[in-house]
């Protein structure tokens, strides 16, 4: 019986079953019956008292109400990074009806799944009010994964979230070929502008200029290894969002948290430029329009 299992299948959740299979066995599991060494039933998951979900932020309330049973005090670890738009709840307060604090911990930092299912190396944070938490699941983790260790849950969530809503942007800005000044201009100004909405929900600046704000934005806002940067692209390309998404394949969760973003921006009065153009292109505004407007804003 292993001690630890990931739950969700897909790009990230694979590359973190790998990676933690490293130094012991790790079960995983999904909706979707797959063809992996180690994959169980999610009945036979649930029995490990250490879980890693890696099921998207859109899908998780539901998944939890018709799945999860906590009964034995269970370690949970969160990999996914987004809001969900119909509530614009952060994930740590979805999980909160079904997991105590001291329980869970969320993963950020700069982490292709392409990556690390080669077992290249970098580095990540496991964020939890509690530190008893990192410790339990550190020494998971195989040696090319450093994992640091913060409190600050809410920052690095935002961090997380927010990274794929401007790395919309900036691939929406590398398809209409506006250079490298405004790619680096975007992604500085998109660095600030996630500090700011942080801010009103008490997030701490160092989170937003280290491995799960500044370090995930540059990753996933230069590279077409993003599943956000690659919906930007075709954002630019004239192309319809149904379209992108279905081609894609994956979840882009960018998407709907930007969504998130504009609601929370306008209930709390934050000003969120980079993210409210996003959201208004992902509703049919012509990315050249959103563009002039932030320039002149
Ligand atoms: N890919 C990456 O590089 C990284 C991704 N992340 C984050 O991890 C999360 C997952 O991403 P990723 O694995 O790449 O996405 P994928 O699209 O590759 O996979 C999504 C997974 O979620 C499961 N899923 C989707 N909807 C439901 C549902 N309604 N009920 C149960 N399971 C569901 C899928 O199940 P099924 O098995 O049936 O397909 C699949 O296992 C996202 O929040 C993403 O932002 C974070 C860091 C890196
Ligand atoms: O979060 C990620 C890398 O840290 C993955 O980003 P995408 O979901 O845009 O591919």
């Amino acid at each position: 019986m292993a001690e630890i299992a990931v739950i969700g299948a897909g790009k990230w959740g694979q590359a973190l079953h790998f990676a933690l299979s490293q130094k012991q066995e790790c079960f995983i599991t999904s909706r979707t019956k797959r063809d992996i060494k180690n994959f169980v039933s999610l009945e036979k998951a649930l029995e490990c008292q250490h879980l890693v979900i890696a099921i998207p932020a859109q899908e998780i309330r539901e998944w939890l109400k018709n799945n999860f049973i906590y009964t034995k005090g269970q370690k949970i670890l969160v990999a996914a990074k987004g809001i969900e738009a119909t509530t614009g709840e952060f994930l740590n307060e979805i999980y909160s009806d079904y997991v105590p604090e001291k329980n869970i911990g969320f993963i950020s930092g700069p982490s292709f799944a392409a990556e690390v299912i080669q077992g290249l190396p970098c580095a990540l944070v496991l964020n939890s009010t509690s530190k008893k938490v990192y410790d339990k699941f550190k020494p998971f983790f195989p040696d090319f994964i450093k994992v640091y260790y913060s409190s600050d849950v809410t920052g690095a969530e935002i961090a997380g979230a927010y990274k794929n809503v401007l790395a919309i942007a900036s691939g929406i800005c590398d398809g209409l070929h506006l250079g490298n000044n405004a790619r680096a201009s975007l992604i500085s100004r998109g660095l600030v502008e996630m500090q700011r909405f942080g801010k009103k929900f008490g997030a701490k600046k160092s989170s937003f200029i280290g491995l799960s704000g500044a370090g995930d934005l540059f990753l996933t806002a230069s590279s077409t290894l993003s599943r956000n940067y690659r919906v930007g692209l075709g954002l630019a390309k004239g192309e319809k969002l149904e379209n992108i998404l279905k081609e894609l394949g994956e979840v882009a969760e960018g998407v709907k948290t930007a969504e998130a973003i504009y609601k929370l921006s306008s209930e709390h009065f934050i000003y969120s430029p980079i993210a409210r153009e996003v959201k208004l292109i992902l509703d049919g505004k012509p990315p050249k329009e959103s563009l002039k407007d932030l320039i002149s804003d």
